[in-house]
């Protein structure tokens, strides 16, 4: 019998919080060092092994800007196909329960009106949450 081998796509699941605060929004600009090097994102990261979304966010988010946060909501995911995986983005609407905001890993951050969001050098990925948040902000007033 002649096997035929599927390749296996990997699939990481990657939460991602879009923080409202006094009206604006904050981006973080990725590493020179890692992939997508100094594009612009919402900062999250990879799901681990018996996470829910909510807490990797939570941890994640801790991790890199070292505050808690409120999740207020879910937007729709949006899938990078990179060939070799499947990015799924899943990004929550939050607000911050603590503000002293220290950086791990972002070259650096910035705080945006929404309308201003897609001045920045984005991820492919995230200019389609961007425009998932538009008209969550547009049902929301
Ligand atoms: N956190 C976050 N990651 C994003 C966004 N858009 C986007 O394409 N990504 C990608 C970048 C990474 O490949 C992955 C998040 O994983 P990570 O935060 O642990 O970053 P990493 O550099 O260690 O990941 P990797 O690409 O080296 O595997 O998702 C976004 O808005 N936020």
């Amino acid at each position: 019998m002649i096997e035929t081998l599927v390749p296996v796509k990997l699939v990481v699941r990657v939460p991602c919080a879009i923080i409202e605060h006094q009206g604006k929004i904050l981006a973080g600009q990725r590493s020179p060092f890692l992939s997508f090097p100094l594009k612009w994102e919402f900062p999250g990261g990879k799901q681990e092994e018996n996470e829910t979304d909510e807490q990797t966010l939570e941890r994640e988010i801790m991790e890199e800007l070292g505050v808690e946060i409120h999740i207020i909501d879910k937007l729709p995911v949006t899938i990078i196909d990179q060939g070799w995986r499947e990015i799924i983005l899943v990004p929550f609407v939050c607000s911050l329960k603590t503000e002293n905001i220290v950086l791990t890993e972002h070259e650096q951050i910035i705080w945006l009106e929404p309308d201003d969001l897609q001045s920045l050098d984005w991820t492919d990925g995230d200019l389609g949450i961007i425009q998932n948040y538009y008209q969550y902000l547009a049902v929301k007033k």
